[in-house]
C-alpha cells in the first residue's frame, strides 16, 4: 500500500487557486521529488499534507490526502505529525532563543517517552554536531547545523513519512552534500520522504520518482532516472545541452543550478 497519497488536490488562498488538481503518491519507503519554479505550488503541497494550510490562510477546496490508507485532508496540524508526517517547512525556521536540547525536546513532544529516548539516539548518530553543540543557542548555529536541527526535531517525533522544503537552499556545497547524505541516511532506515528542492540534480539523485509543477498542475512524472535522461528536464531544469541562458530565466528558473 503507498504510504503517503495524494488524489486531485484543489488548494486555494482566499482568491487565488495554488494547486489545481494535483494526484501523487510516495510509495512506503521510498524518496519522492517535487519540482518547479517559484510559486508552482510546492511549498503550497506539503502544507496541505501537513495540515499547516490554515496557517497561511489556505484551505483545500477539493480531493484526498491519505496516509497509510487514512485520510488526513481536513485534520489538525498535531493530528497529521501523530498519523506519522511531520514537516521541515522552508528557511530552518529553528526556536533561535532555545538550545539545540531544548529544541530536539520540543520535536519529541507528544512522542511516548521511550520512542522519544529512541529518537533522540538516532537523531544524535546522524547529526554528532549537534549533540557536541546540545546547550549552545540554536539562533547561533550555522545554516547548515540549523538545518540538520530543524530535521532532527522532525525526527524526534519517529515519522513514517518525513516531508522537507528545500533543504539545501543557501548553503554551500559541502553542506548541501552532507544534507543530502542525512536524507538518504534517513530513508535507508526506514522514513519515506516527499522532497521539495531547487537544486534539481540533488532531487533527482536522491529520489526514486518525481513530479515536475507547474502553475499548480503537475507538467510532468516519471521514475528520476528517466526524468534526469530526458532532453526536455536536462534543457529546462538542469541548463545541460542548452545553448542560451535565455530559455532558463524565460522559464523562471534560472534559480536552479545543476
Ligand atoms: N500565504 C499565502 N497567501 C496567498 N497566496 C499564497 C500564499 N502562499 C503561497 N501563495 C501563492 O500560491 C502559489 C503557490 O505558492 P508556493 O509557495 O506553494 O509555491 P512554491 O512552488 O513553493 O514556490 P517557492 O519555491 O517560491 O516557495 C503562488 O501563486 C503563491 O503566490
Amino acid at each position: 500500500m503507498a504510504e503517503l497519497t495524494v488524489d486531485d488536490l484543489v488548494v486555494d488562498y482566499g482568491p487565488v487557486r495554488a494547486l489545481d488538481g494535483v494526484s501523487m503518491r510516495v510509495p512506503s519507503g521510498s524518496v519522492v521529488a517535487v519540482l518547479g519554479a517559484n510559486g508552482a505550488g510546492k511549498t503550497t503541497l506539503l502544507r496541505a499534507v501537513s495540515g499547516t494550510l490554515r496557517f497561511q490562510r489556505g484551505r483545500v477546496a477539493r480531493g484526498e490526502i491519505a496516509v497509510a490508507g487514512t485520510r488526513v485532508d481536513g485534520v489538525p496540524a498535531a493530528a497529521v505529525v501523530r498519523r506519522g508526517v511531520t514537516h521541515v517547512p522552508e528557511g530552518r525556521r529553528v526556536f533561535a532563543r532555545m538550545t539545540v536540547e531544548e529544541n530536539l525536546r520540543a520535536g519529541g513532544l507528544g512522542t511516548p517517552r521511550r520512542a522519544a529516548a529512541r529518537a533522540r539516539g538516532r537523531v544524535r548518530e546522524l547529526f554528532p554536531v549537534l549533540a557536541e553543540r546540545a546547550h549552545q543557542r540554536a539562533g547561533l548555529l550555522s545554516g547548515g547545523e540549523q538545518q540538520m536541527l530543524a530535521i532532527g526535531r522532525a525526527l524526534m517525533a519517529e515519522p513514517s513519512v518525513l516531508l522537507l522544503d528545500e533543504p539545501t537552499l543557501g548553503l554551500a556545497p559541502q553542506m548541501a552534500a552532507r544534507i543530502a547524505a542525512t536524507i538518504r541516511a534517513i530513508n535507508e532506515a526506514g522514513t519515506s520522504v516527499l522532497l521539495v528542492e531547487q537544486n534539481v540534480a540533488t532531487a533527482l539523485s536522491l529520489a526514486s520518482y518525481a513530479y515536475v509543477l507547474e502553475v499548480g498542475s503537475v507538467a510532468l512524472e516519471g521514475p528520476a532516472a528517466t526524468l534526469a535522461d530526458s532532453d526536455e528536464v536536462r534543457h529546462r531544469y538542469l541548463g545541460i545541452g542548452e545553448e542560451s541562458p535565455a530559455l532558463e530565466s524565460r522559464a523562471g528558473l534560472s534559480r536552479w543550478t545543476a
